[in-house]
């Protein structure tokens, strides 16, 4: 190639670089519309889940560039994820008992370069920070590794009980080096739909009930999910929890829920919506 081909290519590339900022820029003005748009909603952060899988799904769905997905992903998570932090700032807060490293590099990936992100061994110590401030999200180890039972402690319900939002990684990398490491992030808002979910429920009782009647009941009411887990009591007296995994978005009114409240019977004690979170995109 000749340098006055070079240097040709280069000027477009220089051109189109600025035709990149100004889209860029415009895209970045209309923050504070959206905020405006938004300032009654008496959230502490600007943080909206469903509609980031939704941009997400839909821009690696139109791209059609040599670029790994991961790269068209990494561009848009940066800007989705300081766009946020323009609206309101926000913080994330991580547990990373173990490969500390591969649970940054998920947190990093998702929340872009400028959010401010701090690590801690225990979940209890995130658990904290979320609860105690609601522009603090979380994010926690996926929930059926063995040693952690943070999402009992979800399953308190209630006020100031984070509620599950999103699970990461969004979209795998098949180039990283820890992909089998998953997480969850937790937050004090309410999750909202992305139009392909899964929601997570906690049925508390007082008595075992085994995991074939518990997806049974599932299957009656049709919330198609199934029981993932189940807790004995630590306590002699103490509660049972079952978390069961529904494969779409469930509101806290769906009559199917009461159903299967009323199909469980007086083990019953109550049923919580842990929250859901978006269906992880493959690359
Ligand atoms: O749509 C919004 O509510 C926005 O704030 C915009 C935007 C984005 O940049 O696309 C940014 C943050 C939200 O979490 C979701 C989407």
């Amino acid at each position: 190639m000749t340098n006055i081909k070079l240097k040709e290519l280069r000027a477009e590339i220089d051109r189109l670089d600025a035709e990149l900022l100004s889209v860029l820029e415009k895209r970045i003005a209309i923050v504070g519309d959206i905020a405006a748009a938004k300032s009654d909603d008496g959230k502490a952060i600007a943080f909206r889940p469903g509609r980031e899988a939704s941009v997400l799904r839909n821009i690696l769905h139109k791209h059609s560039s040599k670029l790994p997905d991961t790269v068209i992903a990494a561009i848009w998570r940066e800007l989705i994820a300081a766009v946020g932090g323009l609206q309101k700032p926000y913080s994330v807060s991580i547990t990373a008992p173990d490969k500390s490293v591969g649970y940054w590099d998920l947190a990093r990936f998702h929340f872009g370069s400028a959010t401010p992100m701090t690590l801690h061994q225990l979940p209890s110590v995130v658990l904290r920070d979320v609860s105690e401030n609601p522009s603090v999200l979380g994010v926690l180890p996926w929930l059926s590794r063995e040693r952690d039972t943070w999402w009992e402690h979800l399953a308190q319900g209630g006020d100031n009980v984070p509620k599950i939002l999103a699970a990461l990684p969004f979209l795998d990398n098949p180039s990283g080096e820890f992909e089998d490491l998953n997480s969850l992030v937790i937050g004090q808002a309410e999750p909202e739909p992305s139009g392909d979910d899964i929601s997570l429920i906690v049925a508390v009782t007082s008595a075992e009930v085994s995991r074939a009647r518990l997806n049974e009941h599932l299957e009656t009411t049709g919330l198609n999910g199934f029981c993932a887990d189940s807790r004995s009591p630590a306590i002699e007296e103490g509660d049972w929890l079952h978390l069961l995994e529904i494969p779409e978005f469930i509101a806290e009114d769906d009559p199917r829920l009461s159903a299967f409240h009323e199909l469980l019977g007086e083990n019953v004690i109550k049923i919580v919506i842990l929250g859901a979170y978006a269906v992880p995109m493959k690359s």
